[in-house]
């Protein structure tokens, strides 16, 4: 199967990320590609006998909404690489490489990067999954605007693009009681969130995302997560990112997603929500 895929494989991602900065022409040839080898489907479809790739995915959704919580578990579950453009950010700023100083500032201003950097560290970071064999994928924090959505669809089909959603307030108290495991980049959260019902919105209580105790000692909490940054962060994503919801579901593909609470009530029904269920994927695994 594995084998298969990479046969029908058309040209890397990677590849055609870099052209389609410099070409206006790729995205004809990328099309014409691409209607020769993908099969279209919004959600998975687990009978069929010959997927020709694997899930190209997009999770969006504002600072704090847990895109990487739950797309780290999806990817898990289908077996995709989980790629979130924020984490390849910092870890080109904590190198020591040319650009690390100046991407310190804009980052932790709440700032976007520029696009140029962003396709860069991202056609890296497909390359380096593409020749250990990785296919598909989940996107997270990725396209943020409407241009990078541009050439994305340029380069690749996406299939499905799932909005997460959450009430400001308890976003913002998410943010602040994030934290990250500095040994295996895994994140955590601390923060025990108890949010009245007002307005008619419902009430929603989470519980914190504690670390094992191999990691406790080790947790950092990024610069960028503090209420000063993150409320900036907030006000770039629905000035700069929010119009990318637009122009996903005018294709069609937006999946909307209101987060009931925490992880053990949304987990399931996320699952829900895309047609699947841990017992399913396990069986196509399997075949
Ligand atoms: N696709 C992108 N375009 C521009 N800047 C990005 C992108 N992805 C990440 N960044 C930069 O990295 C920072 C952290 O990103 P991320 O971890 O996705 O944050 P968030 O928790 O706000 O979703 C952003 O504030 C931004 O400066």
């Amino acid at each position: 199967m594995a084998a298969i895929t990479r046969l029908l494989k058309p040209s890397p991602l990677s590849l055609l990320f870099k052209q389609s900065l410099s070409t206006t022409t790729t995205a004809a040839i990328v099309s014409d590609i691409e209607s020769h080898h993908h099969h279209h489907h919004l959600t998975p479809n687990f009978s069929d006998p010959k997927p020709s790739r694997n899930f190209q995915w997009v999770f969006l959704g504002c600072p704090g909404v847990g895109k990487g919580t739950y797309a780290s578990r999806l990817s898990n579950l289908l077996g995709v690489p989980h790629i979130a453009t924020g984490d390849l950010v910092r870890e080109e700023l904590s190198s020591s490489g040319p650009l690390s100083r100046q991407l310190t500032e804009i980052v932790n201003q709440g700032k976007l990067v520029s696009d140029e950097i962003i396709f860069n560290l991202l056609s890296k970071r497909l390359e380096a999954g593409e020749s250990k064999g990785e296919s598909g994928f989940i996107l997270d924090g990725f396209p943020r605007t409407i241009r990078q959505a541009e050439i994305l669809d340029e380069v690749a089909e996406i299939d499905l693009v799932v909005n997460l959603k959450l009430r400001e307030d308890v976003l913002v108290e998410k943010c602040l009681g994030r934290r990250i495991c500095s040994q295996c980049g895994k994140g955590f959260n601390v923060a025990s969130i108890n949010a009245k019902a007002e307005n008619g919105r419902p009430g929603m209580s989470m519980d914190p995302l504690l670390p094992p105790q191999h990691c406790a000692s080790k947790l950092i909490t990024r610069a960028d997560d503090t209420e000063h940054v993150v409320k900036e962060r907030l006000r770039v994503y629905y000035e700069k990112s929010q119009p990318v919801e637009d122009f996903y579901k005018s294709q069609g593909k937006l999946m909307e997603f209101d987060l009931p609470g925490g992880i053990p009530e949304s987990w399931p029904k996320l699952l829900e929500a895309l047609n699947l269920d841990d017992s399913e994927v396990k069986r196509s695994a399997v075949a």
